[in-house]
């Protein structure tokens, strides 16, 4: 069978799509998965030990905040150039009124802090190819606005100081630059694209020059079929840039494999160092994340990253937003949750009550969060386990309180449960059943019933702090 006609085979039992777990190498590509398994080195470390990241989507979209000619935008606000209600030439003309006077790069970074997040993802440029650091090859940047002032550069520093790691969102997508195109048709389409091509990987390597302590790049916007014919010009620009700042880390939404295929190879490897498809969803089961790195991308309301002045439908609550993060660490991955500030610089209340109330909550159970993931014990109704990767602490977060006030655990084979208390009250010894094999049953029945999620603490016969585990240190 040729190759094509193999790729028709695995594609039409289902098995070539890149959703399973097992890692086939039947099909030989040379712009596929560059590595099979998790990045064991401290960068990748770092990052899968993050556990919560903060999101900022922040442009000349901030300024009309969903709304144009008084009339509503119900798509995401950071998408209203597209919309038929916004002409063109009235947004491409916003960033002459762009002048964000209570912009404040510390107090972000203060917030992003009490939030408990560990790092950053900031857009420097989204679809509509407004750059807010003052790019040399283009004119649509914040340097030619009444602010003139390097916002990823005030932002960069401002995060760093507060030992935020910083990682760049960048959109591929470009509807200012003349050779974006989403398909190649014509020979000038091709042409014109080159040219785009250069201007993109000249922008990457003057923000990774101008931002070196840049951990890692979130690419968006690559879904068009014109970006997934260049497998090859990728490939190279992503060992540059990789190059450019060892460690450096890029998700799976970058490359496309010689068969265009993102976020999975036609074997089914993923592509990138984590997987970048989570964006308001997240898996159910550690099945679904097949053994890789993921993180799970989440906006406050259904569906606005830019700033919407007037958010519609259902807005999470913290603590809705917490059992997110619970689960997303729970299933080995991380949380990104994004802001979106509006057109004069300033972080919206709702934003900040919930950036405060989860900040809370991080200040007390953190410890079941940071440097901790998935614990392969059965999944109880309560809630969800979560294990520290150093010292194999483990722990149950409280979603559900059982009316009966008994916990039920199952451990593995000999593995059994020798204490049990609150982590915010160790003093307080929780009385633990043995029933049948590795089953355990905790009883807690609180005077009052508590409002927020809480952390139990469990201790075994097994715990050691075992250092030869794969895992090193944390920085
Ligand atoms: C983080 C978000 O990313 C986007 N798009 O994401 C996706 O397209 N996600 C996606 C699409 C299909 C499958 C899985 C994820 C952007 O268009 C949006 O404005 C925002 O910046």
């Amino acid at each position: 069978l040729t190759q094509i006609q193999l790729l028709i085979v695995f594609f039409i039992l289902g098995v070539g799509y890149g959703q399973s777990d097992e890692k086939r190498t039947n099909i030989t590509l040379k712009y596929g998965a560059e590595r099979i398994g998790k990045r064991t080195d401290q960068p990748m470390q770092d990052w899968r030990n993050y556990g919560l990241g903060q999101f900022i989507h922040w442009g000349v979209y901030a300024i009309p905040g969903g709304h144009w000619n008084g009339k509503y935008y119900a798509g995401a606000a950071e998408w209203i150039r597209s919309w038929e209600g916004m002409p063109n030439e009235a947004y491409d003309n916003l960033y002459k009124e762009f002048n964000p006077k209570n912009f404040n790069a510390n107090a972000w970074a203060k917030q992003a802090k009490e939030l408990g997040a560990k790092y950053v993802i900031i857009t420097t440029k989204h679809h509509d190819g407004f750059c807010l650091w003052p790019s040399e090859y283009t004119d649509y940047t914040i340097a030619n606005t009444p602010y003139k002032k390097d916002i990823i550069g005030a932002l960069v520093e401002a995060y760093d100081k507060q030992g935020i790691d910083v990682y760049l969102y960048f959109s591929i997508i470009d509807w200012n630059h003349f050779g974006y195109k989403s398909k190649l048709v014509t020979d000038k389409d091709r042409t014109d694209y080159e040219v785009f091509k250069e201007f993109t990987r000249n922008q990457l390597i003057e923000l990774l020059t101008r931002y070196p302590e840049t951990k890692g790049l979130w690419f968006d916007g690559t879904w068009d079929a014109a970006w997934k014919e260049q497998a090859s010009y990728v490939y190279d620009l992503d060992k540059e840039l990789r190059e450019m700042i060892p460690g450096l880390i890029i998700g799976s939404r970058f490359r496309p494999d010689d068969y265009g295929n993102r976020h999975f190879d036609a074997n089914g490897n993923m592509m990138g160092d984590y997987e970048q498809g989570w964006e308001r969803k997240m898996p159910n089961t550690i099945e679904e994340v097949h053994g890789n790195d993921w993180d799970c991308v989440m906006t406050i309301p259904e569906n606005q990253w830019g700033y919407h002045s007037d958010w519609r439908g259902h807005v999470k609550t913290s603590n809705e937003l917490i059992e997110m993060l619970v689960k997303a660490v729970a299933l080995d991955g991380n949380f990104v949750l994004n802001f979106g500030p509006d057109g004069l610089g300033t972080i919206r209340k709702e934003e900040t009550k919930l950036a405060k109330q989860v900040g809370e909550w991080m200040k007390v159970n953190s410890t079941a969060i940071y440097n901790c993931g998935y614990l392969d014990w059965e999944k109880q109704d309560w809630g969800y386990f979560t294990t520290n990767r150093i010292t194999q602490e483990k722990y149950m977060v409280v979603f559900n309180q059982p009316i009966s006030g008994v916990y039920t655990v199952k451990t593995k084979k000999g593995v059994s449960i020798e204490k049990a208390y609150l982590l915010d009250n160790p003093g307080l010894e929780l009385s633990i059943e043995k029933t049948y094999n590795n089953e355990f049953l905790i009883q807690y029945n609180p005077e009052n019933h508590p409002e927020e999620p809480f952390v139990m603490v469990i201790e075994t016969n097994k715990d050691q702090n075992n250092s030869d585990n794969q895992y090193l240190q944390p920085k």
